[in-house]
């Protein structure tokens, strides 16, 4: 977080920082970093058949959605590290590893479990 406010405030750009201009940005950077998957197909874990300029862009373009994010957390005074551990401690509230395991079924699917053992 703050290498990116150091990079904003050297280069006068804090005016343009607002909440509305990072989400934006983070958007058109999603968009960047789908069009790397665009039109491949599945795409295996580890990328086997992508070449090293392919990966290295993708590490690019993950790169600049991440800074939006943080700069957007930023300008909308959210403390993003909290932020991620309680939204975790909800999912995992929410999908009881000894009910979901090996199961992506949505969390509604297991609000009945949830009920009767909560009895
Ligand atoms: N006003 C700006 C402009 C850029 N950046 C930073 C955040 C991103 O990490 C990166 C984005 O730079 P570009 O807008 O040049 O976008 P790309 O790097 O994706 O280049 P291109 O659009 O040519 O693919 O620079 C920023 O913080 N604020």
């Amino acid at each position: 977080r703050q290498m990116m406010v150091n990079f904003r405030e050297e280069r006068g750009w804090g005016k343009y920082h607002t909440p509305r201009n990072l989400l934006l940005a983070l958007v058109a950077e999603v968009g960047e970093l789908s069009e790397l998957f665009q039109w491949k197909g599945e795409v295996s874990n580890g990328l086997p058949d992508w070449s090293e300029k392919e990966k290295s862009d993708l590490g690019d373009e993950l790169t600049d959605v991440l800074v939006y994010t943080v700069g957007l957390a930023n300008a909308c005074h959210v403390d993003l590290p909290a932020a991620v551990i309680k939204k975790m401690e909800q999912n995992a509230k929410k999908y009881p590893a000894e009910r979901v395991f090996g199961s992506v079924k949505k969390y509604h699917a297991y609000e009945e479990w949830k009920q009767e053992n909560s009895e």
